[in-house]
């Protein structure tokens, strides 16, 4: 026996000797004092139980006597309260619920480090406003986007700073696939009312992905009743989505109707500069101490910018590539960009640049001679069909280039020679099929 309840054990020995005093018979003394416990003394607060509501409405009336006996024996000026067994487990519990509560916050997903661009800034102030003063204005705030465009980030972000602005501030993120398994759970084990306790005395519920709760009948019930209690005490809800409430197939109308009913934001793909701007965050947030050349953000933000999370990933291949390839480096220029992403990214074939001398050289490639034989005035057959060839391709291939310059280009031949020369081609074009194919495969090299 503690020192607790030696005191208590005195404290109703002593009441025992005055029952003629309190008008009390031994038998009710018996029955119904004897089971009284002290569970609990917090500061000058002492929670005494008792196992039935019946006994304690027997006892209730003499609980100042017992106050009194009990402070006397202690030199005490304690305060007893009396409760049944029944309610002080159930406090008990509800107790542990808030002490045992995790706020499931991620730290590192703060306002700091969100971007702002054109594409999220309706969101990112609407979040801030909720975080500096939540349940006042816009409750609930319902954000929407494609996914990886941030509104997890921005969740966390509202958590984190109002925990920041007030840690007694109580925040839960959860996202509403938990939120169901939570509560299947809590029916399971029999602890519903800890469960509801929770979640009605929360100050900012964060609920990512609400969709998943759309075809949930009985979680949309509970979450249904969470949400209005929470609403009518002004606390602040903020929810998440793939979509706008309106294309939430399957969800309540009810429940569709509360999540139009306070603030309702979009993200967007991140444009050109904002994703930049991202990538250039990220590399400040992980530390990267060699310089990446700006034609290397152009081109992942260009190449890689369906959403932000992919954007993070090739950002992050790049720095493992450079990590792995073994390459003592000055910076990271767009040559090792392009050889990092070589498998996922086929880069777009150089337009080579049409001028005669290009033309000339691929046709003169393409019959094993020299650019200064198709210039010559040999009359060898195989030079005069390649020579053909390369005029027919200048004037077929170069904007608004004239015969006379055509002639002028090969070796100062007369307009009327290179005409000539361009109607053979296209005649035997017609029908000749390996001529014409000879033509196209030429033409496949230079363009
Ligand atoms: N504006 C931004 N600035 C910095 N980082 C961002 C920004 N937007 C998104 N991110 C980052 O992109 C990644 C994906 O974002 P997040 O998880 O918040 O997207 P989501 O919209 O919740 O996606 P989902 O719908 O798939 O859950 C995260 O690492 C997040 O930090």
């Amino acid at each position: 026996m503690n020192n607790l309840d030696i005191d208590w054990q005195k404290t109703l020995n002593l009441f025992k000797n005055r029952l003629d005093e309190f008008g009390i018979d031994k038998i009710t003394f018996d029955s119904f004092f004897t089971t009284l416990q002290i569970r609990d003394i917090v500061a000058s607060d002492v929670t005494v139980t008792i196992d039935t509501q019946w006994s304690l409405d027997v006892v209730l009336p003499y609980i100042d006597r017992l106050e009194e006996i009990y402070n006397t024996l202690t030199s005490g000026h304690y305060h007893l309260s009396l409760v049944t067994e029944g309610d002080y487990n159930k406090s008990v519990l509800q107790k542990n619920s808030l002490l045992n509560f995790e706020d499931n916050l991620n730290p590192d997903l703060t306002f700091e480090n969100f971007v702002v661009g054109n594409s999220n800034r309706i969101a990112q102030n609407a979040s801030l406003a909720v975080a500096m003063k939540p349940g006042i204005s816009y409750s609930p705030l319902f954000i929407h986007s494609n996914s990886g465009l941030g509104k997890t980030h921005l969740l966390n972000a509202i958590g984190n700073y109002a925990k920041h602005r007030d840690p007694a501030t109580k925040v839960l993120f959860t996202t509403s696939e938990n939120f169901v398994n939570e509560y299947i759970q809590s029916l399971s084990n029999h602890t519903i009312d800890e469960f509801n306790y929770k979640y009605r005395h929360i100050d900012i519920l964060l609920i990512d992905d609400i969709q998943f709760m759309a075809t949930k009948e009985s979680s949309s019930e509970i979450f249904f009743n969470i949400f209005n209690s929470l609403i009518s005490n002004k606390k602040q809800i903020v929810i998440t989505s793939d979509k706008p409430p309106r294309d939430l197939r399957g969800m309540e109308s009810r429940l569709v109707s509360r999540f139009s009913s306070g603030l309702t934001v979009s993200i967007d793909t991140p444009e050109f500069e904002t994703s930049k701007a991202i990538l250039r965050k990220k590399i400040e947030v992980e530390n990267v101490d060699y310089p990446i050349s700006e034609d290397v953000f152009d081109f992942i933000a260009t190449h890689f910018n369906t959403d932000v999370r992919e954007l993070e990933g090739s950002l992050k291949r790049l720095l493992f590539y450079k990590l792995i390839c073994g390459k003592k480096l000055d910076c990271i220029d767009l040559n090792f960009a392009l050889e990092a992403f070589s498998d996922t990214y086929t880069q777009p074939a150089q337009k080579k640049e049409l001028t005669v001398s290009n033309i000339k050289k691929c046709v003169a490639d393409y019959y094993n001679l020299t650019v200064t034989q198709i210039n010559s005035k040999s009359r060898t057959s195989s030079i005069i069909v390649a020579r053909h060839i390369a005029m027919y391709l200048v004037r077929d291939l170069i904007d608004d280039i004239s015969f006379i310059q055509i002639g002028h280009e090969f070796g100062g031949r007369d307009h009327s020679t290179v005409m000539k020369a361009c109607s053979k081609v296209q005649k035997k074009l017609e029908k000749d099929m390996n001529y014409r194919q000879a033509i196209d495969d030429i033409k496949k090299k230079l363009v």
